[in-house]
């Protein structure tokens, strides 16, 4: 099995509200996208892709290993993510897609969706339960009803597939179709989706309190930043 991931970096990170595109935003003095990328790398992913806003190239290129391919991502998660399927490495058979906003997910996690591939499956996502009691909500701002949660999950990157898979769900999905996944993409191409045990370390940096978690994480961790997870 010849792993490679995509590094969905390209978003603005308008809720999160830096002055940078939030996967160049420091975490422990280092950029989040720096983070997620060494997380592959050490959970067993051979090539990284990172698909990065157009005009900062440069920027990305100098916080990353060179061995990292670097391309432009497009307007929406979905079209950032195509990008990186067109710049995926020959050989790899097996493709993970992550984001640069998780920068803590552990090694295991990696393993776990890279086992669960070799094991066959054509697509692997991790999942956490749901912890907090779950409602709908009605026009008025009132419950409209509760939703059992015991069967609801909450899903992470990285996600993995078969690349055919992958590739094949992409070249079906209407260009300008947005999905928040890209298991949502291959659902829509009638694939089915094996879950795995997701980690809360794995939480992604969307507002400015995630930040500050993924901070204390850090350094009650004990990480320099050079991997010690
Ligand atoms: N056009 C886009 C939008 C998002 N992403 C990436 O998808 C991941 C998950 O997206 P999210 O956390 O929602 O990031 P943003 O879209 O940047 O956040 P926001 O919605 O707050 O602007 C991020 O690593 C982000 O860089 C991307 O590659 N291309
Ligand atoms: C892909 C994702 O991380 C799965 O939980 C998530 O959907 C991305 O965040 P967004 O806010 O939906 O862009």
């Amino acid at each position: 099995m010849h792993a490679a991931a995509i590094v969905a970096a390209a978003g603005s990170g308008s809720r999160l509200g830096a002055d940078r595109p939030k996967a160049l935003v420091l975490l422990a003095g280092r950029p989040l996208v720096a983070w997620a990328v060494e997380g592959l790398l050490v959970g067993g992913v051979a090539d990284v892709v990172v698909t990065v806003p157009a005009i900062e190239r440069a920027a990305f290129a100098a916080v990353l290993p060179s061995t990292v391919r670097i391309v432009d991502g497009g307007d929406t998660r979905t079209a950032s993510v195509r990008a990186g399927l067109a710049a995926l490495p020959r050989e790899a058979d097996v493709v993970l897609v992550h984001d640069a906003a998780r920068p803590l997910t552990p090694p295991d996690v990696v393993a776990r969706v890279l086992g669960a591939l070799t094991a066959g499956a054509q697509a692997v996502v991790p999942v956490l339960p749901v912890v907090d009691t779950t409602i709908l909500v009605a026009d008025d701002g009132t419950i409209a009803e509760a939703v059992p949660r015991a069967p609801l999950r909450r899903v992470q990157t990285p996600q993995g597939f078969d690349r055919g898979t992958l590739a094949a769900a992409y070249a079906a999905l209407p260009v300008g179709t947005e999905l928040t996944d890209d298991a949502a993409v291959v659902r829509a191409a009638g694939v089915p989706v094996v879950t795995v045990p997701g980690d809360e370390r794995s939480a992604k940096v969307t507002v400015p309190h995630d930040l500050t978690l993924a901070e204390l994480a850090v350094t009650l961790d004990g990480s320099s930043g050079t991997v010690a997870r």
